[in-house]
């Protein structure tokens, strides 16, 4: 009998999954699963969690809360040699992973999905010692450090806020960098630069409209000095997918990327504060089986290739 390790966040979103927790572990026993759960207890804990069913040996680890979840569940899963397929529940405030793998919102088709059994290699981004599945990036943003406490928001998510009217906007400052990507060079002063794995990202839908979830590569994008209408002109264009083609734009493809700067630039991953630069990032190719909706995912040309089903 196949094993199945729910490892959830009682806290996440609006707290709705601990309702539904009876019915899901029986629709999971019905198809042939035997399922436990753990309720993760505060920060990092769902890290641990995920190394526990490795060790143990469960053959499928579920995450179910938001992106903060499952990036956590992935950093336990990552680095270890034998890991199990990852089963997605989205019941968190950004379910960009989920999104992005078309995994439904609605507990009970979200289930459905893990026990149809289908599932695809999907690429995992590591950044310096922390692996990440949206994005990851940096920028020099003076005060906003001490401002905001370690759980900022993906810089993109930063972008929107600015969209909003909030006052920070004029506290990106541009500073030096040194990126190095597969091979090339691009040394300038930048506002932000994003590495990305998946096309959404923080209510930016069409941030990287070309980006396939597994073909080794990470979407990098580095917005070049502008002064602040330009800034918030090009935010703007990024909310339509129209900011690809800006001159002040390098959008591009890469595999192994390494950044530097003289200046002191905060580095965010997956919407959490992530250390300072130096970073070097790897796109770890179709590293995870993750259970997708596989009729959804064939629509979508790019994900067609290295299905599996068992
Ligand atoms: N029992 C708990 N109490 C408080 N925080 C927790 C608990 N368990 C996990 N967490 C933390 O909550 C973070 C956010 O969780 P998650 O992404 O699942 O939900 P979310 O609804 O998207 O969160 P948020 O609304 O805070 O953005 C996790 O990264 C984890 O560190």
């Amino acid at each position: 009998m196949k094993r199945a390790r729910i490892i959830y966040n009682p806290t996440s979103g609006r707290e709705i999954f601990k309702r539904s927790l009876a019915d899901v572990l029986m629709k999971l026993e019905k198809a042939g699963y035997e399922a436990s759960c753990h309720a993760t207890t505060g920060e990092g804990d769902a890290i641990k969690a995920a190394k526990i069913a490795v060790e143990r040996e469960y053959d499928v680890v579920i995450a179910a809360g938001g992106d903060g979840t499952i990036n956590e569940v992935v950093n336990g899963l990552a680095e270890q040699k034998y890991r199990p397929k990852l089963g997605v529940i989205p019941t968190g405030t950004t379910n960009d992973f989920a999104r992005a793998l078309h995994i439904p919102r609605d507990i009970d088709a979200a289930v459905d999905v893990i026990i149809q059994n289908d599932t695809i290699p999907v690429d995992i981004g590591r950044m310096n010692d922390h692996y990440f599945i949206n994005i990851a990036g940096g920028g020099r943003l003076t005060e906003l450090t001490y401002e905001v406490p370690s759980r900022l928001k993906t810089m993109i998510g930063q972008l929107a806020y600015y969209l909003k009217g909030i006052e920070m906007l004029p506290s990106i400052r541009a500073a030096e960098a040194t990126i190095e990507y597969d091979g090339k060079l691009f040394e300038g002063e930048i506002m932000l630069f994003l590495v990305g794995l998946t096309n959404s990202v923080g209510g930016f839908e069409k941030l990287a409209p070309d980006s396939s979830i597994n073909d080794g590569l990470f979407t990098l994008m580095i917005l070049k000095k502008t002064n602040l209408a330009e800034f918030i002109r090009i935010a703007t264009l990024a909310l339509r997918g129209e900011h690809i083609h800006d001159p002040n734009l390098i959008y591009t493809k890469a595999n192994h990327i390494k950044v530097k700067s003289p200046a002191k630039m905060q580095l965010n991953i997956d919407g959490e504060y992530g250390g300072l630069l130096p970073a070097e990032f790897f796109n770890l190719y179709r590293h995870l089986d993750v259970f997708v909706p596989i009729d959804k995912i064939r629509q979508e040309d790019k994900l067609l290739e290295n299905e599996s089903h068992d």
